[in-house]
């Protein structure tokens, strides 16, 4: 039996999953915490890597990162970071995106070159506002990587990346599976710094200095879909610190709306996916407002009725991305006297979070994307109270595969055929399947927020 690891280093946390390669088995996990922020010093990645892989590796053949997408990473000739890494949840770069967006011809233009329009969140974006803001730091700049890249590198001394990752940034075309150095000129004063050569899915990205294979690694999104091996008429939602929507596809999309971004995905096909910044936090911080711990907060959820009483929670906490409303705050409305309870404001976190989700995979569906079911992945899919309300909200049955890393687990299926060569056959154990009972509970929810949501922006 050879051991494969895969490495999930995401906004909160990294988490290792060291895996048969053959059976996909899990034999050993580790983890480690990141500091909260938009904005990271790699070295702190690095340092989490070391933690969560303490004593996990020594018979270890092969390791595949997968991380947070879309953080720029700004190196300069010496390898050092010029600046800390903007990370895909840093909003300064909103009016940069709008800029850009118009520079490069706008939205439908921005989204036939690259598969996307511009957000604060992408690269291209960061790189933008670098150059506004920073002239003197990106004069320096000789190298632009994303976190997966960067770990890669660290672990290689290979400056590569994948499919997957290359499509978040905004400069790299799905459709044409190429950089578009015009673009990347036009978003950073007319430079053109180096970017990682973009390997094939099974292509290694070098060896570790103990002799290890590394795998091209992805960005987490792409990770999880490859974790999960979807297929037609799966929609996965990932309820992380960002919520999640995306589906596999055999062509590239370019959605001008911005709704949908037309990322590319771990495999060789594509990867549709609608991104929010408001999924597992608004929980923990309903939690928190309501003084309890997660455990309560589910317990009071679940003892809500649907609907929590005409209380609508618009959960923008952090800005948001889905829809475009980078300066938006929290809003919540329909508050009375009779309804104010702490099951009603935990209920209404709950279904404020998933509507947003939904709309995403309505916009999924709207583009031809086939919804048979909804995959929930990601720490907020462990909370009783999502798992009770999905399948009201989405509206079609819901699959909760057993609590597992699933970004971890694709990142080491990659290292797995890359040193095999074939993609392997991982069996998915333990699944709860969720039906939906209530749709018409669902439809009531779903109007509320949409006239929440024009009430308040309009
Ligand atoms: N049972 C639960 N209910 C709600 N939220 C949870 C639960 N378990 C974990 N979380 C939250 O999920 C988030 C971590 O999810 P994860 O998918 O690992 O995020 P990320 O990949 O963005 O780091 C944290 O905000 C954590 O508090
Ligand atoms: O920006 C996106 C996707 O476009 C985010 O999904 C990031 O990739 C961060 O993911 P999590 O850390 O929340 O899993």
């Amino acid at each position: 039996m050879s051991l494969v690891a895969g490495v999930d280093s995401s906004t909160q946390s990294t988490k290792v999953v060291v895996c048969d390669s053959e059976t996909g088995r899990v034999v050993r996990e580790g983890r480690a915490p990141h500091p909260d922020g938009t904005v990271a010093d790699p070295a702190e990645w690095w340092q989490a890597l070391a933690t969560a892989t303490a004593g996990l590796l020594d018979d270890v053949a092969g390791i595949g990162i997968a991380a947070q997408q879309h953080g720029l990473v700004a190196l300069d000739e010496r390898g050092e970071v010029v600046r800390p890494a903007l990370l895909w949840n840093d909003n300064r770069s909103a009016q940069a995106a709008l800029d850009l967006t118009a520079e490069l011809g706008g939205a439908q233009a921005c989204a036939d070159a690259v598969g996307l329009v511009p957000v604060a969140s992408f690269t291209v974006s960061k790189l933008r506002w670098m150059a506004e803001h920073e002239p003197e730091l990106s004069d320096r700049v000789t190298d632009v990587l994303l976190p997966h890249d960067w770990l890669t590198w660290r672990l290689t001394g290979e400056m590569v990346t994948d499919r997957g990752d290359a499509s978040g940034t905004g400069y790299w075309s799905p459709g044409e599976g190429r950089y578009r150095q015009d673009v990347l000129a036009t978003a950073f004063g007319g430079r053109t710094p180096r970017t990682p050569r973009v390997l094939g899915p099974a292509e290694p990205a070098g060896r570790t200095p103990d002799g290890r294979l590394v795998s091209a690694g992805t960005g987490d999104n792409m990770g999880a879909a490859l974790g999960l091996a979807i297929g037609p008429g799966d929609v996965v939602v990932s309820l992380g610190t960002s919520g999640t929507v995306f589906a596999s596809a055999e062509h590239p999309s370019a959605d001008p709306t911005g709704t949908i971004a037309g990322f590319a995905d771990a495999t060789g096909q594509f990867l549709p996916l609608v991104c929010t910044l408001n999924a597992a936090r608004v929980l923990t911080s309903t939690a928190a407002l309501l003084g309890v711990e997660m455990a309560e907060f589910d317990r009071l959820a679940c003892e809500a009725a649907p609907g929590a009483d005409d209380i609508v929670l618009l959960p923008y906490l952090d800005g948001e991305r889905t829809p475009t409303l980078p300066d938006a705050s929290g809003t919540l409305l329909g508050l009375r006297r009779d309804n104010m309870t702490p099951q009603n404001l935990a209920r209404a976190a709950v279904e404020g979070m998933l509507c947003g989700l939904a709309t995403g995979v309505d916009a999924l569906r709207a583009q031809g994307v086939e919804v048979r079911r909804v995959l929930l992945i990601g720490g907020a899919a462990q909370s009783e109270a999502v798992q009770v309300a999905a399948p009201q909200v989405f509206g079609v049955p819901v699959t909760v595969p057993a609590p597992a890393e699933y970004v971890a687990r694709g990142a080491a299926r990659q290292a797995a055929w890359a040193l095999t060569g074939h993609q392997p056959d991982w069996p998915l154990a333990g699944a709860a399947e969720l039906e939906v009972t209530d749709s018409s509970a669902g439809e009531r929810i779903r109007h509320h927020h949409r006239e929440a949501f024009a009430q308040v922006h309009g």
